[in-house]
């Protein structure tokens, strides 16, 4: 009986409420465990996260989105978390933002709890946030400022360039010496253009992006430049050219991405702001973590720290794969501080590892594993003393940074782990029998995984067009791709399959680097010139193109129109009629330049979106690109200035587009999609095809560029960013430490190591991607140079061989192995 007699009306209305509660709570915890048992091993460490540091380190296809936002819906239903008190989730793309939003709000809709208490941003998006709301301790004003991302040929980085050999005539004459100089004019003056051409602004690129990202300002870089004493001094350059890049940024009003998230951490220096933003955040849980540069750890890290409690770990779940970390030879990011993050947390107990995953079939799992072990023990087998002298270095500092309890088991698997080898060492096995996943480890398609070794790349391109033909056609529910390692091998597959596989009903995708960097400010660019001056035949020929690759025209002889721009666009009655779809093109074409007449030069390049039926994000793109050009010509706003603006962030930017919210277009049912390595990234589909698989490729050589071979033997921006990782690395490790900074050969060696090493796990992203069918091939004849050849076949091909892990695998798996014409 829950009330006595003698209870107050008061005292059983509060008593029922609390036993309401109480029941309601138990239906919670209830349901809490069910989700919870709905994870898998790994995965449920993540869902009783109780607070403080975490590392899950994971396999390709384990689920890693799935079980963060599980283990998100379990924390906010858990500490009740709500508007002002948050669990922040962070990740690389809009995307994945966007596909673990609506994960997090499943869950919890579920579960009958209200759809707050979290945040899901990209690292960038929450740093703007952080910054914006400060402008007056960030210093930064997104009202004035212009955020941009410089390639080498920007007019900022050669601005830069040209101040530093202002400043520096004595070191630039020391370069233009190189290894040795006979005094030969026509050789000073090419090596000028060289130096201020390609040299300088690739090693102003590379080493701003690699500092900026480190957390290094131009004084600390120039510090540590003293540490070397190299002839060219490669370092002391760096950093006057990164200090010339930020005077001008500065003044200027520019920004980078680097400045947010530098911005946000400025504002968080301010102790009661960093309070109000502590006090908010209940923890962080990182996607992808691998991807992460140490200022990007940096600023999680603050906002998980409790303010009332400085010293203690922050509450920060880091999730990720270290072997899928595919980018950090091109941008600051590098596993190792991930594979450091999980080291930390071993020897804390808090490291959980994700080893199942449902996605392939047993035999590319397989393959996938022999993969990561052949690698590592060819890498462990030419490793030399100084590696493992250095292994044993790092290894005491971590240990001593971090462990003040001596724990020797800890330490030792942390020995045994070898965190400096291409992969971390762990396995992908299946899911157990009962798993939830739909699908798991499902059947193989003929053998599973499948090598060949075709006579040419046309060779390859016939057997791949009548397999697909044949397994899309059987089941058109299923989905393929064809991965390649460059753009030009991708837009030669389209080339040659698109029309055979369209007459089947298959859709051929290719996506080109297009997809992330837009193509949309060339289009609209090559439009405005038309408008501003439509009688020149190339310009009309160009926009004649565009309106044709959008399919608003039909496909003709271009060249025939444009011969003659006034006569197509304004034909006099004499002349003969016009043919519909000639008619077509010069009707779409009038309407533009008629535009120009009644609309003001601001509206235009929305016009022209509208006009190119551009939809969704493409649109958002456009309206980002309009915002952008007004914004650098404003004070001086004219169609010209318009087109110039243009011209320059065309010629030398990477103008990001607005990204889609989904991944969905890559992996349509009954399509082929043909994608490079990198983007393919957290896809999957049912078959994969991986061709060309040559050593040249994977793993490729470093590579000097003739023109710049005066220098040495190496390139001074590949030097300079090994340089810079050594110093940071060591620092991160112990900040008293004055590292020895590699010299020139050394570091080029060290950059080549890591390229090498990169390229091996690019090629295991690539083969975890498939389900059912792994299909790879390694052709006796192929291209000299992609980038150079021509598609046709009349141009040569030469004798290639294949690359080391296509010959080990075959090895390993002969019965995969298969006779072309069997
Ligand atoms: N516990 C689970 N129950 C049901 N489905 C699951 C479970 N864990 C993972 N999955 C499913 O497994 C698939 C792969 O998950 P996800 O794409 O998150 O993997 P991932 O770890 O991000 O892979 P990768 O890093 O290789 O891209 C998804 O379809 C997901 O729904």
């Amino acid at each position: 009986m829950p009330f006595d007699s003698n209870d107050s009306a008061t005292n059983r209305i509060t008593t029922l409420s609390s036993w309401t509660e109480t029941l309601v709570r138990t239906d919670l915890e209830e349901k809490l465990e069910q989700l919870r048992k709905s994870l898998r091993p790994g995965q449920r460490d993540l869902a009783d996260w109780k607070g403080g540091q975490m590392a899950i380190s994971a396999v390709p296809g384990a689920g890693k989105s799935h079980s963060l936002s599980v283990a998100a819906a379990i924390a906010i239903a858990r500490y009740q978390l709500h508007a002002r008190k948050q669990l922040v989730i962070v990740t690389y793309t809009r995307s994945a933002a966007a596909s673990i939003k609506d994960k997090i709000k499943q869950q919890l809709k579920e579960l009958q709890l209200p759809q707050t208490g979290f945040s899901v941003q990209t690292l960038h998006g929450l740093a703007l946030n952080i910054a914006n709301r400060h402008p007056e301790l960030s210093g930064l004003n997104l009202d004035t400022a212009t955020l941009i991302t410089p390639n080498s040929t920007h007019r900022i980085v050669r601005a830069c360039v040209e101040q530093w050999m202002n400043t520096a005539p004595r070191r630039y004459q020391i370069l233009l010496e190189g290894v040795q100089f006979d005094g030969e004019e026509a050789e000073r003056l090419r090596r000028h253009s060289v130096l201020r051409t390609e040299v300088l602004p690739n090693l102003a690129h590379t080493v701003i992006r690699e500092a900026k990202s480190s957390g290094l300002s131009p004084e600390a870089l120039a510090e540590i430049s003293q540490q070397t004493n190299d002839d060219y001094q490669i370092l002391a350059i760096a950093a006057g050219l990164y200090q010339q890049y930020e005077r001008l940024m500065r003044s200027r009003d520019l920004i980078d991405y680097d400045d947010m998230i530098l911005a946000a951490l400025r504002v968080l220096e301010n102790e009661s702001i960093r309070q109000i933003w502590q006090n908010q955040v209940f923890a962080v849980f990182e996607d992808e973590a691998q991807d992460s540069s140490p200022l990007q750890e940096k600023l999680i890290s603050i906002l998980a720290a409790d303010p009332s409690n400085p010293n203690t770990p922050p509450n920060l779940v880091r999730v990720g794969d270290p072997n899928q970390a595919i980018n950090s030879t091109f941008t600051p990011a590098d596993p190792l501080y991930f594979n450091w993050f999980c080291t930390t947390c071993q020897m804390q107990g808090n490291l959980a590892t994700m080893d199942r995953a449902g996605r392939s079939n047993q035999r590319i799992i397989d393959a996938a594993n022999f993969v990561l072990e052949w690698v590592n023990n060819t890498w462990r087998s030419k490793d030399n003393q100084s590696q493992q002298q250095e292994l044993q270095n790092s290894e005491y500092v971590l240990h001593r940074r971090y462990i003040n309890q001596k724990n020797s088991e800890s330490k030792n698997s942390y020995v045994a782990q070898k965190i400096e080898f291409p992969f971390r060492e762990q396995k992908i096995y299946p899911v157990d029998a009962g798993d939830p996943q739909k699908s798991a480890n499902p059947k193989a398609k003929g053998l599973g995984l499948e090598i060949y070794t075709p006579e040419d790349i046309y060779e390859t391109v016939t057997l791949i067009q009548k397999r697909v033909i044949r397994l899309l056609t059987e089941d058109s529910q299923r989905n393929a791709a064809i991965l390649v390692r460059e753009n030009r091998q991708g837009r030669f597959l389209a080339e040659q399959l698109m029309d055979s596989l369209r007459q089947h009903n298959i859709k051929v995708y290719e996506v080109g680097e297009s997809d992330r960097f837009s193509q949309i400010p060339e289009e609209i660019l090559k439009l405005l010139q038309f408008i501003d001056r439509p009688h020149s035949p190339d310009n009309l020929k160009a926009a004649l193109e565009i309106l044709e690759r959008r399919d608003l025209i039909a496909a003709q002889d271009l060249n025939a129109l444009a011969t003659y721009p006034e006569q197509f666009l304004y034909p006099s009655p004499l002349d003969l009629p016009q043919k519909p779809q000639v008619a077509q093109a010069r009707r779409y074409c009038c309407n533009l330049l008629r535009a120009r007449l009644e609309l003001p030069h601001y509206q235009l390049i929305p016009f022209l979106g509208m006009t190119l039926k551009y939809t969704g994000s493409e649109l958002a793109t456009v309206q980002k690109l309009s915002e952008r050009v007004h914004q650098q010509i404003v004070g001086n706003s004219s169609l010209k200035t318009a087109i110039a603006a243009l011209n320059e962030i065309v010629s030398s930017e990477r103008f990001e587009a607005v990204e889609e919210e989904t991944d969905d277009r890559y992996t349509s049912q009954g399509q082929l999609t043909i994608i490079t390595m990198h983007k393919a990234k957290g896809l999957d589909w049912d078959y994969v095809f991986i061709p060309f698989l040559h050593e040249d490729v994977i793993p490729g050589k470093p590579w000097v560029p003739t023109s710049s071979k005066f220098l040495g033997n190496f390139t001074l921006a590949e030097v300079a960013r090994a340089q810079i990782r050594t110093a940071v690395h060591a620092q991160y490790l112990d900040p008293d430490s004055l590292p020895p900074i590699p010299q020139p050969l050394e570091a080029w060696e060290e950059a080549g190591k890591l390229k090498k090493a990169e390229e091996f796990r690019l090629l295991y992203v690539a083969m975890t991607r498939a389900k059912r069918l792994l299909w790879m091939s390694a052709e006796t004849k192929a291209p000299f140079r992609w980038n150079t050849f021509r598609g046709d076949r009349v141009s040569n091909l030469q004798d290639k061989t294949p690359c080391p892990i296509l010959s080990a695998l075959m090895r390993q798996f002969p019965e995969s192995v298969v006779k072309i014409g069997f």
